[in-house]
């Protein structure tokens, strides 16, 4: 007799989901007993640090972990990160224990009541199956579902008492189907985007994360390059579309409609591709575009086109969109339009600038070295100091929940052993995912992590002066010491004040292949 949860890794192993993030209780135990050899199991002591861990590695893999937490307390603490899963498109499939099937109505302790409702709207999809007789094809609708574009976390809740029930007879039949994707842009699609780029004069990429989550990177490139055509990420970016080397990169748009409109203006022709029109996040009302902009939208999301408030949309696949684009579009020569520079920031005694930090990264670290980021006020000295050349090269909080960052670098880095990752983290931002630090020493995975040490919650005091926002409460973080907190997670860990000091630091922990955390005290203007 082949049980259900036989029957269930057989499913996980035929999709190549062999890499489990958790954390236990005692709902989960008769799911993880016997644990496979050919599964590895990555233990997180806090569930929102298991749940980015997991994010991380799915973005950095395109391959969907699966995520064991306990019902209810153990998934209701993974969900302070799940926005980020979601608008990251994230495949993440989560498997939360449940007591007894027979019991849960009597709402007996560590039972999850309404446990398929618990994780929306924060799922793509989220069920708890009717009957033992249903587990198996449930986790198998979950694990399409989160991989279909456009990609997102699902969520299956299974009573322990199921684990040990027979799969079956149908069980092959389930475990054994594949599901292919849609994968073309439609022709006459093609021929009208082609047709109002080719009569634009100024054309202009705006390109969002799903260029790099498809790897159509170097399609982007083909593609900018044939139309001559300055190249924008767009605004609040999660992932790297384009390398920040190349002479058409312009930086990122900032996070508001007049700004947006501001950049674009001279543009007749605005592509924006694999990314929501807009992600805006400052209020400034304006004008969407100016006139004589005509903005054309390519999505693989269904929701992203429908809700967008201007552009005309085209939904299909990321990655054969700009792949044929890029060879249809007539080929333009023109130089490069001028790249804005900003003045390098100085340092002060004992404190050094964001950029001076980011400068000495870029200069140290791997030319594929990863870069997992969340330091909320220093995005613009990031962007404008760091060379990333290739696919995979960044990953930020998608939907700007803090506790994605440290953790997540620690997925990153367990999905691309072959390549050095960098987590650049705030003070503020660590604090809520500092336990990932503990996963990384037990198993020994190599991030550096930098903690960018400003003793303030510097995007707040920002916001607070955009929004003329005076006597508000201390957002101040004096006293944090992250070199005790790091070594009491068993992370060797310096602190540096100046530039010598902190290439130092980091030419040290990118020899190793070591854990470390380096606090780098800066200052916020
Ligand atoms: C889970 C969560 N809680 C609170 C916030 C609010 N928040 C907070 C608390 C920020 C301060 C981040 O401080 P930091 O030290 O990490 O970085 P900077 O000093 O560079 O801003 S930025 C921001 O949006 C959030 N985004 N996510
Ligand atoms: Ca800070």
């Amino acid at each position: 007799m082949t049980t259900i949860r036989e029957a269930v890794f057989g499913l996980l192993r035929r999709h190549g989901m062999t890499t489990v993030f958790g954390n236990p209780g005692s709902n989960e135990l008769l799911f993880l007993k016997d644990f496979p050899s050919e599964f590895r199991y990555i233990l997180g002591l806090h569930e929102g640090a298991v749940m980015a861990m997991a994010d991380g590695y799915a973005q950095a893999s395109g391959q969907s972990p699966l995520v064991s937490l306990h019902s209810a307390a153990g998934t209701g603490s993974s969900m302070g990160v799940l926005p980020n899963t979601v608008y990251a498109k994230s495949p993440v499939v989560v498997l939360s224990g449940q007591q007894v099937r027979d019991t849960v109505g009597q709402d007996v302790m560590v039972s999850s009541q309404e446990a398929a409702l618990l994780p929306r709207p924060l799922s793509k999809w989220s069920t708890e199956p009717l009957g033992a007789g249903d587990v198996l094809r449930s986790l198998a609708q979950a694990i399409h579902i989160a991989n279909l574009a456009p990609k997102g976390p699902t969520h299956v809740s299974v009573p322990y008492d199921d684990w040990e029930r027979e799969a079956g007879e149908n069980a092959d039949f389930t475990v054994g189907r594949a599901v292919a994707d849609a994968t073309a842009l439609a022709d006459r699609h093609l021929d009208e985007i082609t047709a109002s780029l080719d009569a634009a004069s100024h054309p202009v990429l705006v390109l969002g994360p799903e260029v790099d989550a498809t790897h159509a990177n170097d399609d982007a490139v083909r593609l900018a390059e044939r139309l001559a055509a300055p190249v924008w990420v767009a605004p609040s970016p999660a992932r790297c579309p384009f390398p920040t080397t190349h002479p058409l990169f312009q930086g990122v748009l900032p996070a508001n409609v007049v700004g947006i409109a501001q950049l674009l203006s001279r543009h007749d022709a605005v592509l924006v591709v694999g990314a929501p029109v807009f992600r805006y996040h400052h209020q400034h009302p304006g004008r969407y575009l100016a006139d004589g902009s005509r903005l054309i939208h390519i999505s693989n999301d269904p929701s992203e086109v429908a809700r967008a408030p201007f552009g005309d949309a085209y939904l299909a696949p990321i990655d054969d969109a700009l792949a044929r684009l890029a060879g249809n579009v007539q080929a333009r020569d023109a130089s490069p339009p001028p790249r804005s520079e900003r003045a390098a920031g100085i340092d002060r005694a004992n404190r050094m600038h964001p950029d001076t930090v980011f400068r000495a990264i870029s200069d140290l670290a791997p030319e594929d070295a990863i870069h997992v980021v969340e330091s909320t006020s220093t995005a613009e000295s990031f962007w404008s100091n760091v060379a990333m050349r290739h696919q995979g090269s960044f990953y930020s909080a998608a939907a700007g929940g803090l506790g994605f960052g440290l953790p997540a670098a620690v997925g990153v880095q367990l999905a691309q052993p072959e390549r050095r990752v960098v987590a650049e983290i705030g003070d503020g931002s660590a604090n809520f995912g500092l336990v990932g630090l503990w996963t990384a020493a037990r198993y020994r995975i190599p991030v550096t992590f930098v903690v960018l040490r400003n003793d303030t919650y510097g995007a707040l005091v920002s916001f607070g002066r955009r929004l003329s926002a005076t006597g508000l409460p201390g957002f101040e973080l004096p006293d944090i010491d992250f070199v005790q907190l790091a070594n009491g997670y068993g992370v060797a860990a310096e602190s540096v004040c100046t530039e010598a000091r902190l290439r130092e630091s980091l030419t040290k922990a990118f020899a190793g292949d070591e854990p470390v955390l380096i606090e780098a005290h800066t200052y916020y203007e």
